[in-house]
């Protein structure tokens, strides 16, 4: 008997660099992909390994805004009737079919995003993880009781908040679309997603997982298109919340929209966060922690730590280890094993990053290794995007790729010489989302974690981050949470329920 494929769609099947061509629509609402109406605003989808146009992200206007929220909202009236543990069976098997297809859909996410392999596979992981996760919260979701005189009594109840917008950037699609579709119904609301239209590809594979496991139809949603299409989701009247993933720019604008109609918000916006290593540390976990800092999905991760602060007496044994780690890293084919830095998303961001670079050596930083264009030896590669890891010695805090987010393979270092200056200077930035420290000394570690101003510290490590631990910014970087028992809180609303067992006051 012929196998079933595991992925509905054949062009998903035994994908390679080069090979992958969706031409099935690329929005689903009401259960079903949905073909755009008008493509004459369509634009081509880049493959950042080979710069192949993979398909066409044709923008979603405001009839079919209308109706994906349309079909959210008759969707969540069934979905948030149904008991926590009714929403978590079908949540677990959610989870379990992306387990199953998860090299596939990996796959699919290399090819438009650009990043390797093993790095897809790992965001795949974290995907099914965070619906299993929340769907082991959706059965825990309760009120309180509160005793009042004369046997009268008060309960809350936690309710969903209805349909909720999410808004994704390009460099975790589907890992973003589970991030913000997982605890959203664990509480009972329905979704509209929107991904970035650099990558159109993997949500609408998560969507027909979902309508597989047997979410109602028109519970999670995906329409394409760009700030237009945000826009007349964020303004949508019957919207209830939009979480937003992206830039500051992007996020103020959304919070201004959200405003109008005052609908809730959670931000998860950019950074420019701290790594500082203290001369007592280990200097090889160091080492290593650096490079996770800097270096994954080509240096395109929010909260990486691009500003590396060495106490000056390491310093020469640090630059020599990073910089010989830093060369030794696979640029390449994404799709092959050995891979560990892919392509970068799009050619102007390539061009941009690469901006960063020249700008950073005229303002006096010195380039200890990479910071160019890489073409690999393998022909179908020549026309992607690829920059080779960038070390900057020599940085000061005025420079500008000290204080903008490059968000590319470029790790600035900056030598410091006390506790309390690495502070100071650490939290001398509009943005908060991350940090890190490395150190033996238990006490200081524990004292920096309580100085930095961010929403995350990692003590020994960077870059880590496990579905039951929150996750999200302080100052410009954002608010609200992605991740941990505490994101149920934004994505639900608490009633009061008061109850009177006795007579009503004779007070008029
Ligand atoms: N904090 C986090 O969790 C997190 C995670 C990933 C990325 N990011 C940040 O995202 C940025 C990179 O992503 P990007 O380039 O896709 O960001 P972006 O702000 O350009 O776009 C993000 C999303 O917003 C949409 N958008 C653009 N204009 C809009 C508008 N006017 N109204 C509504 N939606 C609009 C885009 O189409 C896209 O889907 C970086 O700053 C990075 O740090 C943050
Ligand atoms: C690297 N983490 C911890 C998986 C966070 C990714 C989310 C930000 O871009």
């Amino acid at each position: 008997m012929a196998q079933k494929p595991l992925l509905s769609l054949p062009e998903f099947q035994n994908v390679s660099t080069g090979t992958l061509v969706v031409k099935e629509p690329l929005n689903f609402w009401g259960g079903a992909r949905v073909k755009p109406k008008d493509t004459k605003n369509s634009e081509p989808v880049y493959e950042p390994a080979t710069g192949r146009v993979l398909c066409d992200m044709i923008p979603c206007g405001e009839e079919e805004v209308d109706a994906a929220i349309k079909s959210a909202h008759s969707a969540y009236l069934k979905w948030s009737k149904l008991s926590g543990m009714e929403r978590a069976r079908i949540m677990l098997e959610a989870a379990r079919i992306i387990r199953e297809r998860r090299d596939e859909i990996a796959r699919a996410e290399v090819a438009n995003n650009g990043k390797s392999i093993t790095e897809a596979q790992v965001d795949i992981d974290v995907s099914w993880q965070t619906i299993e996760y929340y769907a082991g919260i959706a059965p825990t979701l309760s009120g309180q009781h509160i005793q009042l005189p004369g046997g009268s009594f008060a309960y809350t109840r936690r309710e969903p908040l209805g349909v909720c917008v999410g808004i994704g950037a390009w460099n975790y699609p589907f890992q973003i679309a589970c991030w913000k579709s997982a605890p959203a119904m664990a509480c009972g609301n329905a979704i509209v997603f929107k991904p970035s239209p650099m990558t159109p590809v993997t949500a609408v594979i998560l969507a027909e997982i979902y309508k597989e496991a047997g979410v109602p139809d028109g519970l999670f949603n995906v329409v394409q298109g760009g700030a237009e299409t945000g826009g007349l989701l964020c303004h949508h009247p019957m919207v209830a919340k939009v979480s937003f993933t992206g830039s500051v720019p992007t996020g103020k604008k959304v919070m201004e929209m959200a405003a109008k109609g005052v609908k809730q918000v959670t931000l998860e916006l950019g950074g420019k966060s701290p790594l500082i290593i203290f001369k007592d540390c280990e200097l090889e976990n160091a080492i290593k922690g650096a490079l996770m800092a800097n270096f994954l999905t080509q240096g395109e991760v929010c909260c990486n730590g691009t500003r590396v602060f060495v106490q000056r007496e390491i310093m020469p044994q640090f630059l020599e280890a990073v910089v010989k780690r830093t060369k030794a890293i696979a640029v390449g084919d994404p799709l092959c094993e050995g891979t560990r830095m892919g392509a970068l998303i799009s050619k102007p961001h390539m061009e941009k990053v690469l901006g960063f670079i020249k700008q950073a050596k005229e303002q006096g930083a010195k380039v200890l290794c990479g910071g160019e264009q890489f073409v690999p030896s393998d022909p179908k590669l020549k026309d992607g995007y690829f920059v080779s890891p960038c070390v900057l010695d020599n940085c000061r805090d005025d420079m500008t790729c000290v204080k903008e987010e490059i968000f590319g393979p470029v790790m600035s270092v900056l030598p410091f010489d006390t506790e309390e200056e690495v502070l100071q200077r650490a939290n001398n930035t509009t943005f908060g989302l991350a940090s890190g420290v490395f150190t033996r000394d238990i006490a200081r570690a524990h004292r920096v974690a309580e100085n930095l101003q961010a929403g995350t510290c990692y003590i020994n490590n960077y870059n880590v981050g496990p579905v039951e631990v929150p996750f999200g910014g302080y100052k410009m970087s954002g608010f609200g949470r992605e991740n941990g028992q505490v994101t149920i809180e934004y994505y639900s609303q608490l009633k009061t329920v008061v109850v009177e067992m006795g007579d009503v006051e004779d007070y008029f």
